[in-house]
């Protein structure tokens, strides 16, 4: 008899390259068609607004500044008085600081003592900070070609003008979104509501801290990264704790997880061994949208749709192996719940270095690498792989800086080559 194989899974196996597998920039692309921002919206105080999407346009009501005023301390005059050459003697008509402006207009041929942020006196538009100045008496005097008339001065509505776009709706709201909107007046803001993601563990291998560690079993470290790339992100995270390895129970929790959350996230049981039903129990529940992507760590990454009664979820089954489930949280997830947050695209936190060593990396997946940052004399970023690049290994997470990410259509990196390096510290 003669035996039967499969060509494509036999080359499949020796290269490392799965046709099935999608690619990372095309699972991107269908997790973002699929999957819809969230609609409602809350009012929130300004302060409690951090980290939150905006729901609408902010146009400024205001002028701000609402006046121009000195950016020194100094002496406000007419910059037309000044000199070109020789000393100019003007005398002082009164103080102006901030909160207690100077009143009436500045007399011809007079300068005003002036505190940063006082309005600027009628008939003023230059200030001279007061290190260039003598005083003399109740004269002050100015040496020629210190400042240009205009200088020093901020004027009304420079920052923002009113009527004009203060911020855009979808921005992730940064402490600088705060500050800006407490510059407008602002006490309260339209945010849209957090994102409800619900994860769990799935193996019976699994140990809660706090629980022993019976033989053949690991901590559940999964639960810790999950729950804080989560928490950086905003969202309103449900904890459904460990699974166990058989399909009613993996069932079950799916279906509570649909109940309560937008996104749903698990780790492991989402591979090809006996005791993974992560996939087969999403089929039965929903969909499976994608399943494999060409990358490493993290390849065998699902992505569907559950339903349960009237409720429907997406979700992100990761690998189980404590890295793949950060890499693809990375690549994926993040981008895909901000966008359910409504954000706005933003550009990943990338910068470019010079590989210190040779990074191997087989064609047609795109592959990540744990690095250590070193600037070079020359001002560059080096980097350098960590040791153990294994996918259970958290320690050198723990150690990188970023993700080498090295892309699809590229080949092997030689020392010396630019790379892409995918900032952790940037990312929210
Ligand atoms: N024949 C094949 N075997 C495997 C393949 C494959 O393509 N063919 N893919 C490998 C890859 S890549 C990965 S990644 C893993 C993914 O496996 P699962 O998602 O099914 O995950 P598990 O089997 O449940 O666990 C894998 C590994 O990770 C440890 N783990 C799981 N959960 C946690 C947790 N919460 N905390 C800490 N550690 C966890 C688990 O103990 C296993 O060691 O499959 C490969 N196999
Ligand atoms: O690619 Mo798996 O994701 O080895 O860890
Ligand atoms: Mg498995």
């Amino acid at each position: 008899m003669t035996p039967s194989f499969d060509l494509q899974h036999i080359i499949s196996c020796v290269s490392g390259y799965d046709p099935n597998a999608l690619r990372v920039d095309a699972a991107l692309a269908v997790i973002q068609a699929s999957m819809q921002p969230v609609q409602a919206n809350e009012r929130l105080a300004v302060r409690a607004a951090l980290g939150r999407v905006l729901a609408q346009d902010i146009i400024s009501p205001i002028d701000v500044p609402a006046h121009d005023n000195s950016a020194m301390d100094g002496y406000a005059l007419r910059g037309a008085d000044l000199a070109a050459q020789g000393d100019t003697v003007l005398s002082i008509a009164g103080r102006g600081l901030a909160g207690h402006a100077f009143s009436g207009e500045a007399p011809a041929g007079s300068a005003v003592r002036i505190m940063t942020g006082a309005v600027m006196p009628a008939g003023c538009d230059t200030v001279v900070p007061q290190e260039f100045c003598r005083v003399e008496g109740d004269q002050v005097i100015f040496p020629p070609g210190l400042v240009r008339p205009g200088d020093n001065r901020r004027l009304r509505g420079e920052d923002l003008a009113r009527g004009k776009a203060a911020l855009p709706a979808g921005k992730l709201l940064r402490p600088a979104d705060l500050g800006l909107m407490a510059s407008l007046g602002m006490a309260e803001v339209s945010v849209r509501r957090k994102l409800r993601v619900a994860f769990f563990s799935s193996g019976d291998e699994l140990r809660s801290v706090g629980q022993p560690l019976d033989p053949g079993c690991v901590y559940d470290s999964n639960r810790y990264t999950l729950w804080g790339m989560l928490e950086r992100l905003g969202c309103e995270v449900i904890d459904l704790g460990v699974v166990a390895d058989n399909p009613q129970a993996v069932e079950a929790a799916l279906r509570t997880a649909t109940e309560c959350a937008d996104v749903v996230i698990t780790s492991g049981g989402v591979s090809v061994g006996e005791a993974d039903y992560l996939r087969s129990t999403l089929a039965n529940m929903g969909e499976v949208v994608f399943w494999r992507i060409a990358m490493r760590p993290g390849r065998p990454l699902a992505f569907g749709q559950l339903r349960a009664g009237a409720h429907s979820a997406w979700l992100f089954g990761l690998p189980g192996n404590p890295v793949a489930v950060m890499v693809t949280f990375y690549a994926f997830v993040r981008p895909a719940l901000l966008h359910c947050m409504g954000a706005s695209p933003q550009p990943q936190p990338m910068l470019r270095a010079v590989s210190a060593q040779t990074l191997r990396k087989k064609p047609g997946r795109t592959e990540y690498q744990r690095g250590l940052l070193t600037a070079l004399p020359d001002g560059r970023w080096q980097v350098s792989a960590i040791g153990n690049q294994g996918s259970g290994v958290l320690s050198s997470m723990s150690q990188a800086h970023g993700l080498i990410v090295l892309h699809h259509e590229q080949s092997t990196a030689q020392a010396g080559d630019l790379v892409d390096v995918l900032l952790f510290d940037g990312l929210v």
